[in-house]
């Protein structure tokens, strides 16, 4: 028999906190179909919704147990910002384990990894490999601050760190106006760009008209996901699917908002708008293409 722990419960043994830098750093356990099926509403948004990723000054990081992938924020707005080193990892330094994957998504701003700066525009991505120890963001303009948004996962050797421009992405049309699914991959921080232990990371972009993504859905055991979605216009909204294909939730996403998605989830979204969201992922394998695609007609 299946015995069901009660959200509360789970939340209290959680490690969340604020350290004295006013950084936020929260911890999600892991959950499978079976629980989540019973949940409601504010318990599916608690534990797989992220809602406040940047906040002024200040390094905000939700780590998920699923492939203890991190998701977050970092907007510098009066100060540079060093990453923070959660106690949870119990590391001497953020990265002497992981390595970092970051898209800036709003003004112009600069992060400094070991003493070599990277400029990022909106829109471009910094890989950093495992192994660098002091990272530091700072926007260029404070009246139109940069936002940092962060995909961070387990590593266990060392890449090179390197920036990836637009002009750098692989990029893939898919989908059409007539079912409204037309929309653009920017594969940014992939194998076929540069290497990575297991970190993913890209950017679709929506046409106008389209509102559609990832459909056809699709689940795949070996990794899981995180969706970012941006450029949600302030009175527009996201419906975000998760869920097996046969047993599927809806989760309403506003703009800069986050979504975990399970390795057995699927992720899919269709916007009251078109829309942008970076996806970002980690697991047994860094092949872009390993899907297993659910029929729509047999989702429920
Ligand atoms: O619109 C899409 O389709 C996607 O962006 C799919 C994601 O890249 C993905 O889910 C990769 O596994
Ligand atoms: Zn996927």
């Amino acid at each position: 028999m299946m015995i069901f722990v009660p959200i509360t419960t789970q939340l209290k043994t959680t490690n969340n906190y604020i350290d004295k830098m006013k950084n936020h750093f929260e911890s999600r356990h892991a959950l499978g179909p079976e629980e989540v099926k019973e949940m409601n509403t504010s318990q599916l948004r608690n534990k797989f919704l992220i809602e406040d990723l940047f906040k002024e000054d200040s390094v905000r990081m939700t780590l998920s147990h699923y492939d203890r992938y991190i998701a977050g924020g970092v907007m510098p707005v009066t100060k540079s910002l060093t990453i923070s080193n959660p106690e949870n990892l119990k590391a001497g330094y953020f990265l002497e384990r992981r390595e970092l994957g970051i898209i800036n998504v709003a003004g112009k701003g600069t992060v400094i990894a070991d003493g070599i700066a990277y400029e990022l525009e909106y829109k471009e991505a910094l890989y950093i490999g495992q192994g660098t120890k002091e990272i530091v963001f700072s926007s260029i303009d404070s009246k139109q601050p940069a936002k940092f948004y962060l995909n961070s996962a387990p590593a266990h050797r060392s890449f090179p760190t390197r920036k990836v421009s637009r002009t750098d992405a692989e990029v893939v049309e898919l989908g059409s106006a007539s079912s409204s699914n037309h929309r653009i991959i920017n594969k940014l921080i992939v194998n076929s760009i540069l290497p990575t232990c297991q970190l993913q990371m890209g950017m679709t972009e929506l046409k106008s008209g389209s509102v559609w993504n990832t459909m056809p859905a699709h689940v795949h055991d070996r990794r899981m996901e995180v969706y970012f979605y941006f450029e949600v216009p302030e009175d527009q909204s996201v419906c975000h699917f998760m869920g097996e294909p046969e047993e599927t939730r809806h989760i309403w996403i506003q703009n800069e908002q986050a979504v975990i998605s399970p390795n057995w989830s699927i992720h899919s979204g269709a916007g009251t708008t078109n829309y942008t969201f970076i996806w970002g992922m980690a697991g047994e394998n860094l092949d872009y293409g390993d899907m297993d695609h659910c029929a729509i007609t047999e989702l429920r």
